[in-house]
């Protein structure tokens, strides 16, 4: 796939939108009280549980941050408002409440996320719950506990309840001795985060999973997630939705990376695209379980550039993060998603180029 670098049209648009299986089980099943999983040696299951024409019952964990209110959104119109339920810690802001089915999950109680499946017939499942790489590096116990045996307990309700499971991977599951430019689906990685090595092992066991038990378990690698109405969680990758708020209220940035720090970026709305139709590929499309997706690639200063075209009186500052940049220096430069456009179609809508005006980044009154 040709590397896109042009970032003019695309800061315009962004700028402009501101079982208890106690008994014979043939899955990695939780029983409560005796052991912790039973599997048999010939298991097997396959997870598409509902007919095709029916709508899937939607369970989004970790709904309340950069990614989750949006795709909760693009489903809900999908498959209907009450079809698709965010579930997070957090308590959510009116306008998230009163948009649709929201409950209380905390992916480490396995009961209570068992509850939910179970109670709402739960079919097709996005697990968003995850501490980002920068705060992960903070608190390293954590984010060990929620990316690593958050997962596992999604991945054995999944399995046990016959689920199509979504699990994002990341740019940040490589590492500084994987190819950076372009980065392939299968190479080397070995990240130097907490962030990074639990989403190679959600990748691994998702993958193992399907291999093993036949779970439908789906993956895409997003790259920096730029946006304009959600702020982002403490990633590497935060300051490129930070500009556009900085420009439009206070016409001063600080970028926390180096001016020539190449990351690959999306804008939202071809993620939760992407995500969507993943999810609705045929399982005979998807030569692999874990794929790339790319859509642009720029600089912090060749973003700077474009931002200040619209706002010219823009002032960027450089104050180098140590963590931050050492997890990018890391990181792919560009990320080749050609498996993913040749199985099921992928692709972006919005280059740089594409995302005209101010007003995509100017957040909506509800934003906080
Ligand atoms: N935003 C990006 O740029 C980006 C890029 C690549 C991959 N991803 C992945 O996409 C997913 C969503 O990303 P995001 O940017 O919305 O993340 P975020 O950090 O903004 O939100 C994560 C959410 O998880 C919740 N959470 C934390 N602990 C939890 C627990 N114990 N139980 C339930 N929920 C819990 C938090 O309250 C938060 O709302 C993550 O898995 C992330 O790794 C994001
Ligand atoms: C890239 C992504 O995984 C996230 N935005 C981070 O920087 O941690």
């Amino acid at each position: 796939m040709p590397i896109v670098r042009n970032v003019s049209r695309a800061v315009s648009q962004l700028l402009q939108s501101s079982a208890c299986g106690c008994g014979v089980s043939i899955v990695p099943v939780r029983c409560i009280g005796i052991s912790p999983r039973q599997v048999a040696s010939d298991a097997s299951f396959h997870s598409v549980s509902f007919s095709e024409s029916d709508h899937p019952r939607v369970l989004i964990t970790g709904g309340l941050g950069q990614l989750g209110v949006g795709l909760a959104k693009l489903l809900r119109k999908r498959f209907g408002k009450n079809n698709v339920i965010l579930s997070d810690i957090r308590k959510p802001a009116d306008h998230v409440f009163y948009s649709g089915p929201f409950i209380y999950s905390d992916i480490l109680d396995y009961k209570n996320l068992r509850e939910i499946v179970v109670n709402n017939r739960i079919t097709w499942l996005f697990h968003y719950s995850a501490l980002l790489s920068a705060v992960g590096e903070a608190n390293v116990p954590l984010a060990r506990a929620v990316n690593i045996t958050g997962l596992h307990n999604v991945l054995d309700i999944a399995a046990e309840h016959n689920l199509r499971l979504f699990v994002p991977s990341t740019i940040g599951a490589f590492g500084p001795t994987s190819p950076r430019d372009p980065t392939p689906d299968l190479c080397i990685q070995r990240p130097r985060t907490i962030y990074g090595v639990s989403k190679v092992h959600a990748e691994l066991m998702g993958e193992y999973y399907h291999y093993r038990y036949g779970l439908d378990f789906r993956c895409l690698r997003y790259p920096g997630i730029i946006s304009a109405d959600s702020q982002p969680g403490g990633g590497t990758t935060d300051y490129a939705v930070q500009i556009f708020h900085d420009a439009i209220k206070t016409g001063k940035f600080e970028c926390n990376l180096k001016p020539d720090t190449r990351l690959p970026m999306m804008y939202i709305d071809d993620c939760l695209k992407a995500t969507l139709e993943v999810m609705e590929a045929p399982a005979e499309a998807l030569s692999m379980r874990t794929y790339n997706i790319s859509a642009m690639s720029f600089t912090p200063e060749e973003l700077a550039q474009e931002v200040q075209k619209h706002v010219p009186e823009l002032q960027v500052t450089y104050n180098v993060d140590a963590v931050r940049q050492a997890i990018a220096d890391s990181w792919p430069m560009n990320f080749d998603d050609s498996n993913a456009r040749r199985d099921w179609g992928w692709k972006h809508d919005y280059d740089l180029p594409e995302l005209r005006g101010f007003q995509r980044l100017k957040p909506s009154p509800s934003y906080s």
